[in-house]
């Protein structure tokens, strides 16, 4: 059984496997993330998986069943054992240990003086650099990765693998051998064919606590007992940083290049990868894969300080804690065959081409060099090492986590959008909405209905949200000689400017990732007829000209398509943005500017409506008397009041879902103040002086107030469809240039040429 395990219902895609493996030794696989046992080195960077996901397989069990099975069982403690174990003495832990059955309990330190002679033989021998074969996650990295190195390893096997064959030696093959440290990788070690059979069981200290607890042994208050086998002096400070140099005896300085020793993920495979690319040449390389050297392996305590543990170590080496070897250990033909091979145990997986990298790239969206925002989310370092993994097996597409928020966000502008198009549709089949008021100002809108509804001229309706532009666009179509071709509507806003082009145009097969066919767009579903494009304020430079290019030519290009098609559509657009200022500020373009101003309706808000206010809200109570099926006889001259002060942000769409509102909150069949929201109420109260005032205002004025507003608006207006032009707009209000200009300034309006 491999020694580490994912749980596939605790990987949540975050792949922070992916981004902490070092040789990337994980597939991911419909989302889940499961360890390449061929590739993996067992450096066991993998288990800081947030969610658990991966485990270290346990153990304990299988060392029960030796401890009951009536064989030898012989514990060797790895050398960093006092730092796990700082509660209790040596001594006590050897008692606990032989507790629980085991007949011997050995310091594994002694392997590490056990393989130092063929060391000192390996260097005296080769020229080539040489490679320190005691990290088993080192050699796996070279068995695994970088097999040209594999001469290179010294042919000496770890001090783990010389303590089980030394001890086997002494008590015999039947003796089972458990070995216990902060090292994973050693569990992936005595399962390779080369070490096979020395070390029967690996365990890590917190396993043995475990057992300790599981069988109610509490080592701290038991008698001290000696260690078995040979005492192991200098290397009890193997696992330490400096430790390996000092126990092989390869003595180097702060000046050496000869000799290199390092440690941690990063330094060795980058020594290993000089070494691989003929870079470097030291004699010598000592390494070792965890940071902090043995004694911070995977399993180690995560409580302790580094420091804390290297003292705990080295006191306990300083103490000279000797004990006698036991008679069958002193023989001096006791010393086991320390002999290991290496083998080429890398995978070989395909190399993409770079067409092969090319099309892996655009199903994720990335064409140019900036689309590539190599973010790490996947956890490949790069988009490219990404596209690798994809094109290997290793990795899937969607782990592009950028590309993934788009893909998002696009189907739920699609979504957006169908949902605006059938709402659209139902008010459509729901009867024709009136356009209700009886303002000067609606009135004059109404008007301009009339005047342009018939004609084929683009219209441009602008005003604050809920004013009435789609209403208004589907009064003109009704008006139009194409009213028998439905009113196609878009709302530019509501998906990705990309989708929108395509929505628009249409795309050829293959125009992008998804587009499986070729596919018609709206203008072309709307040839002969209408089209009410909303929030025009809000396309892209690009749309704008493909905008421009239909306007002046009547034609339309499709995504991806090099040939252009004529269509006969009338554009109605609506925007609620100054698209004079877009001109000055440079983010609407002129042209289209003019081409779309050509007939310009402005609606006014409901603040300025006020005499229309009563009509509206009778209209929309029959609406919602209607939807709701309730009786609702009126609503109550206060709340009108309060509806004829409120400054209305959301204009009419907001009066309409308050009526509905208060409608369900409607007793006696009446909506009163009360059933408005509290704002309508605090609006009252404030009013009720200026009301009393107000009563005092003789007609005459009323009436100066109605006409200069109505003057205002026309004037403003015509301004408007002159671009800003005076002398243009008095030509078009057939009156006086001087005139014209006693009333800008009457009305303090502001004059702002479009494109100066
Ligand atoms: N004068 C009016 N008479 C009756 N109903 C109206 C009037 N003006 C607007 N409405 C209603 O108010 C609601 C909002 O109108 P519409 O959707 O046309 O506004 P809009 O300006 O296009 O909004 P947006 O800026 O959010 O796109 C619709 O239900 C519409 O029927």
């Amino acid at each position: 059984m491999e020694p580490i395990i994912t749980y596939r219902e605790r990987c949540r895609r975050c792949y922070s496997c992916v981004r902490t493996c070092p040789v990337k030794a994980i597939k991911v696989d419909q989302g889940f993330a499961q360890i390449m046992y061929d590739r993996c080195i067992g450096c066991g960077k993998c288990l800081t998986c947030p969610q658990n996901a991966k485990v270290v397989v346990d153990r304990m069990v299988r060392t029960q069943e030796l401890l009951a099975s009536g064989a030898p069982v012989v514990a060797v403690l790895g050398c960093s054992f006092p730092a796990f174990f700082h509660t209790i003495t040596p001594g006590q832990l050897v008692s606990g240990l032989k507790s629980l059955g085991f007949l011997e309990v050995h310091e594994g330190a002694y392997g590490a003086t056990l393989i130092a002679g063929s060391y000192h033989e390996a260097l005296a021998a080769s020229d080539a650099p040489l490679i320190a074969s005691h990290c088993p996650a080192v050699v796996d990295l070279v068995e695994r990765h970088f097999p040209r190195l594999l001469p290179n390893l010294v042919g000496t096997v770890s001090p783990m693998i010389a303590m089980g064959r030394f001890i086997k030696q002494v008590l015999g093959a039947e003796t089972m051998v458990v070995y216990v440290s902060t090292c994973i990788a050693a569990k992936f070690e005595v399962q390779s064919d080369e070490s096979a059979g020395a070390i029967d069981v690996v365990l890590t200290y917190q396993e043995i606590d475990k057992l300790f607890k599981s069988r109610g042994i509490n080592p701290q208050g038991m008698n001290e007992v000696d260690f078995d086998g040979i005492n192991p002096g200098d290397g009890r400070v193997f696992s330490l940083t400096g430790g390996s140099m000092k126990v092989l005896g390869i003595e180097s300085d702060f000046l050496e290049t000869e000799i290199l020793s390092a440690e941690g993920e990063s330094h060795t495979i980058d020594i290993i990868r000089d070494l691989n690319a003929g870079r470097i040449s030291p004699s010598y390389v000592d390494l070792r894969f965890c940071d902090g050297g043995c004694v911070d392996g995977p399993a180690r305590d995560r409580e302790l300080n580094h420091f804390f543990k290297r003292r705990v170590i080295v006191d306990y080496r300083n103490k000279e804690n000797s004990y006698p070897a036991a008679p069958h250990y002193r023989s001096s033909a006791c010393m086991p065959d320390l002999q290991r091979s290496f083998s080429d145990k890398s995978l070989k997986l395909p190399s993409p081409g770079k067409d092969d990298i090319k099309r892996i790239m655009h199903s994720t969206k990335k064409y140019t060099h900036g689309d590539e925002l190599n973010c790490r989310a996947c956890g490949y370092n790069t988009c490219r090492e990404h596209a690798v993994a994809v094109y290997q097996g290793l990795a899937d597409i969607e782990m592009c986590l950028p590309h993934n928020l788009q893909q998002v966000e696009e189907d739920r502008g699609r979504l957006m959008q169908r949902y605006e198009l059938m709402r659209r549709e139902l008010d459509r089949q729901m009867g024709d909405n009136p356009i209700v008021g009886d303002d000067p100002g609606i009135q004059e809108v109404l008007e301009l209905i009339r005047q342009v509804g018939p004609t084929p001229t683009t219209v441009l309706i602008r005003g604050e949200t809920g004013t009435g532009k789609e209403l208004t666009a589907r009064a003109i179509q009704r008006l139009s000689l194409r009213n028998d071709k439905p009113l196609v509507t878009v709302n530019c806003t509501t998906i990705t400017d990309s989708l929108l082009e395509s929505e628009l145009f249409g795309h050829k097969k293959g125009a992008f990732t998804g587009a499986i066919a070729d596919k018609k767009g709206l203008f072309e579903a709307a040839d002969g007829g209408t089209i009410f494009m909303d929030e025009i304020g809000d396309i892209t430079p690009k749309l704008q000209a493909e905008l421009l290019r239909l306007l002046d030519l009547g034609e339309v290009r499709p995504v991806g398509g090099t040939t252009a098609k004529k269509v006969d559509v009338r554009l109605i657009a609506a925007t609620n943005k100054d698209l004079e200022l877009g001109v000055r500020e440079g983010w609407f373009r002129e042209d289209l500017y003019y081409r779309l101003n050509v007939f310009s309706i402005l609606l006014p808000p409901l603040r300025d409506r006020v005499e229309s206010i009563p009509s509206l809200a009778q209209h929309f109570l029959e609406k919602t008397r209607k939807k709701l099926n309730k009786k609702i006889d009126g609503i109550e001259e206060r709340a009108v009041k309060a509806m004829q002060r409120y400054s209305w942000p959301g204009n009419i769409r907001e009066m309409q879902n308050i009526i509905e509102r208060s409608s369900v909150l409607a007793k006696e069949g009446v909506i009163r103040l009360e059933n408005l929201p509290t704002i309508f109420a605090e609006t009252f109260e404030r009013s009720l002086d200026s009301d009393v005032n107000r009563r005092r205002v003789s007609f005459k004025a009323e009436r100066e107030l109605h006409v200069s507003r109505t003057e205002k608006n026309i004037i403003a207006r015509y301004l408007e469809e002159s671009g800003g032009n005076v002398a243009k707009a008095a030509r078009l209000a057939n009156i006086p240039r001087r005139t014209f200009y006693r009333l800008l300034n009457k009305y303090g309006i502001e004059v702002q040429r479009v494109g100066k």
